[in-house]
C-alpha cells in the first residue's frame, strides 16, 4: 500500500462511516449528496481548466446530458438505470467530442466565450424540446435498485454518489500522474513545447474535454437519480459558472481540490440561506447571493491558488513528489543517428511575416558529429531558422531536409520522430511540474502507454522506463540534485539546462539549442562546452543559436552568420572572427 493510497483509504473510510454515526441529521447527508455530485463535475473541471488550461464555463450542459439521457431512456422505454449509466457516460462524451472539436480550436479569450455560448444553447436546447418534457422536464425517473434495495433516500444514494468520486478521483490521479497527464499539464504552457516532443495537442485538449464531459455526465446520471426528475434548470449556464468558482476555490490545479471546493461553496450556500434571513428578516435571497460573492472573493484572496494548496501546506507532509522507480532507462535509437553525411540541409529558406523577410534564401547544412552555431545580431532570424526546422513556422519558400527527405510542411510532432529536438529561446518548462516530470515529457514518444492505460494503472512498467531515462538525462547534466525541485524554482540558466535534459531524451541526432549559455555563470558555461563536446564525439550533431561569441568560437566546429534574415558567412571560428563582413555587423570589438 503506497503512501499514495492509504490517505484515500482513511477518507472512503470516513465516508462511509458518516451515514451510521448516531445523531448525524439527515439534513447533513443531503448536502453530502449534493457535494458528491458538484465534486464530480468539479473534478472534470480541474484536468480541464486547472491542469490543462482550457477554460470551460458550460460544464452543467453535460450534467444535462447525462440526466436527460438516463430520465429519457428510463421513463419511456423502461430501462435500467444501471444499463442507461453507459448510455449516460456516451452520450455525454459524444457531444463533447462534437462540442470539443469546435471549441478546443479556439484559444485566448475565445475558448470561454465559446463554452458559455454552447452553455447557454443547449440550456435553452433541453428547455425547448418536446420529448424532453420542455420546461417541465421529465419526472417519476426510477431509483437506483439493487435487488429490493431501492435507493429512494439521501441517505441510500449516497453511497453510489461517493463510491463514484472516490474511483474517479483515484482515476484523475492515475491520469495526471502518467505520459498523458504529463502532455495534459503541458498543454498550459502552450502547444509550442509539447509539439516539440510529439504531443498530439489538440487529440490531448479533446480527451481531457472528453474526461470532464464524462465526469459531468456520470453526476448528471446519478443527479437524475436522485431527485428522481430532469428539467434545465440546473443545467444552465448559472450552474456552469458556480462549477467553475467551485473548481477554482477549491484549488483548480488539484484533484482533491474539486472535493473540498465543492464541500466549501455548499456548505457556504446552505449556511447563508439558513442564516442571512434569520439576521436580516425577509430579502434573504438577493442578499445572500452578495454575500456569497463577497465571501468567494475574500477566499481566493487568501489562498489565491485555492483552498487545497493552502490547507495542505498546514499539514505535515513527506515529500509526495515522484522520484524514479529503479528501471532500466530506454534502449537508444541508435538506428537513426548516421555516423558520417549531411543530417540538416537548409536550403534557399525563406520566411516573411508581412513586409518583414525574417529569413531571406538562407541555405546551409549540418553534418554528422558537428557543432554548428547559428549567429547574428538581434533579430537577424535565428530563432526563425530554427522554427522553421523543427516545423513551428511553415516557410515562405525554400525547403528543408533532413537525410535527404523534405520535410518542409511537416508539423513539429513528425520533425522530433527523425531524431531533431530543440530548447527554447524563453523557457518552456511547466513551473509548477517537478524538474523530472518536465524532462520525462521529452521520452513522450518513446512511451507507448495511453489514458485509460494510465487511469487504471497498467502504465507502470512504461512509466519507470521513461522517468529512468528522464534521471539519467539530468545526471547527465549535472542537476541530479536539482531532480525534484519543482522547474519554476530553478534559475533562468538552470532551466536551460534542464530544457537540454528534455531535449536528450528524445535520443536525438541533432540538438537545437537555442541561446542555452544564457543566464549561465562561467563555469557553468564550461560545463555546459564540454557537455556539448561530449555529445558530439558520442555522435550527436548540434546547432546552436548563441550570443556569448567566447562559448561559441571555443566550442563550434563551423558557423553560420545572418544578418536582416541573410546569410552573410560560414565558415570555421577562425574565418569568422576575420571576416570584414561579419566584423562590420556584428563582432565589431569581440572579435
Ligand atoms: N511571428 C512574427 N511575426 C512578425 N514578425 C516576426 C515574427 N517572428 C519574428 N519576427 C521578426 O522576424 C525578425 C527575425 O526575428 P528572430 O526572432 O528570428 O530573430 P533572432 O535572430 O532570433 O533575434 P534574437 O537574437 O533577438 O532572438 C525580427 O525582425 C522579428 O521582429
Amino acid at each position: 500500500m503506497t503512501s499514495r493510497i492509504l490517505p484515500i483509504l482513511v477518507f472512503a473510510l470516513v465516508m462511509a462511516t458518516i451515514p451510521f454515526v448516531p445523531g448525524v441529521p439527515p439534513f447533513w447527508i443531503v448536502l453530502l449528496d449534493n457535494i458528491g455530485l458538484a465534486a464530480l463535475v468539479a473534478m472534470g473541471l480541474v484536468l480541464l481548466t486547472g491542469v490543462g488550461g482550457l477554460t470551460s464555463f458550460g460544464q452543467a450542459a453535460f450534467c444535462g446530458f447525462g440526466a436527460y439521457t438516463t430520465a429519457y431512456l428510463t421513463t419511456a422505454y423502461g430501462m435500467s438505470p444501471w444499463l442507461t449509466l453507459p448510455m449516460s457516460l456516451i452520450v455525454s462524451g459524444l457531444a463533447a467530442v462534437l462540442l470539443g472539436i469546435i471549441t478546443m480550436r479556439l484559444s485566448g479569450h475565445y475558448l470561454p466565450l465559446g463554452t458559455i455560448a454552447w452553455g447557454i444553447s443547449l440550456f435553452y436546447l433541453f428547455s425547448k424540446l418536446e420529448f424532453l418534457g420542455r420546461n417541465d422536464g421529465i419526472s417519476g425517473i426510477p431509483p437506483l435498485s439493487i435487488g429490493n434495495w431501492k435507493m429512494l433516500d439521501p441517505g441510500s444514494i449516497y453511497f453510489p454518489i461517493w463510491i463514484a468520486v472516490i474511483i474517479c478521483a483515484l482515476l484523475s490521479m492515475n491520469l495526471l500522474d502518467s505520459r498523458t497527464g504529463r502532455a495534459i499539464r503541458a498543454l498550459r504552457r502552450g502547444h509550442i513545447a509539447a509539439e516539440a516532443f510529439g504531443v498530439q495537442t489538440a487529440r490531448a485538449k479533446l480527451l481531457v474535454f472528453i474526461y470532464a464531459a464524462v465526469l459531468a455526465g456520470l453526476s448528471g446520471w446519478l443527479y437524475a437519480h436522485f431527485q428522481r426528475a430532469a428539467n434545465p434548470t440546473p443545467f444552465g449556464p448559472h450552474l456552469g459558472i458556480e462549477y467553475l468558482f467551485i473548481a477554482v476555490v477549491g484549488g483548480a490545479g488539484y484533484v482533491w481540490g474539486g472535493v473540498l471546493g465543492a464541500a466549501v461553496v455548499v456548505i457556504l450556500k446552505e449556511v447563508l440561506q439558513s442564516y442571512l434571513p434569520l439576521i436580516f428578516g425577509g430579502g434573504g435571497g438577493q442578499l445572500e447571493t452578495i454575500v456569497f460573492g463577497i465571501l468567494l472573493v475574500t477566499l481566493l484572496q487568501l489562498a489565491p491558488t485555492g483552498m487545497w494548496p493552502w490547507l495542505t501546506a498546514w499539514l505535515p507532509s513527506g515529500d509526495s513528489r515522484k522520484r524514479p522507480a529503479p528501471a532500466d532507462a530506454l534502449p537508444a535509437r541508435n538506428d537513426h543517428r548516421p555516423d558520417t553525411g549531411v543530417l540538416l540541409q537548409v536550403d534557399k529558406a525563406r520566411k516573411q511575416f508581412g513586409g518583414v523577410v525574417a529569413v531571406n534564401d538562407v541555405s546551409f547544412n549540418v553534418q554528422a558529429r558537428e557543432i554548428v552555431a547559428l549567429i547574428g545580431p538581434n533579430g537577424a532570424g535565428k530563432s526563425t531558422t530554427f522554427n522553421l526546422i523543427t516545423g513551428v513556422l511553415a516557410a515562405t519558400a525554400g525547403k528543408v531536409a533532413v537525410l535527404g527527405k523534405s520535410v518542409s510542411g511537416a508539423p513539429p510532432q513528425e520533425i522530433v520522430k527523425l531524431g531533431i529536438a530543440r530548447t527554447f529561446q524563453h523557457v518552456k518548462l511547466v513551473p509548477d511540474m517537478t524538474v523530472l516530470e518536465n524532462v520525462a515529457l521529452g521520452a513522450h514518444l518513446r512511451g507507448r502507454s495511453g489514458a485509460i492505460a494510465s487511469m487504471l494503472r497498467l502504465d507502470r512498467a512504461d512509466e519507470a522506463k521513461l522517468l529512468a531515462e528522464a534521471a539519467k538525462q539530468i545526471e547527465r547534466v549535472g542537476l541530479g540534485d536539482q531532480m525534484n525541485q519543482l522547474a519554476g524554482s530553478l534559475s533562468l540558466g538552470q532551466q536551460r539546462i534542464v530544457e537540454i535534459a528534455r531535449a536528450l531524451c528524445v535520443d536525438p541526432m541533432l540538438l537545437l539549442l537555442d541561446e542555452p549559455a544564457a543566464g549561465l555563470r562561467h563555469m557553468e558555461k564550461q560545463q555546459l562546452a564540454s557537455l556539448l563536446r561530449q555529445l558530439r564525439d558520442g555522435g550527436m550533431s548540434v546547432l546552436l543559436v548563441e550570443h556569448d561569441m567566447g562559448f561559441v568560437m571555443n566550442l563550434a566546429n563551423r558557423i553560420v552568420v545572418l544578418d536582416f534574415g541573410t546569410k552573410i558567412a560560414e565558415g570555421t571560428p577562425a574565418d569568422i572572427k576575420t571576416n570584414p563582413d561579419v566584423i562590420k555587423a556584428y563582432l565589431g570589438a569581440v572579435a
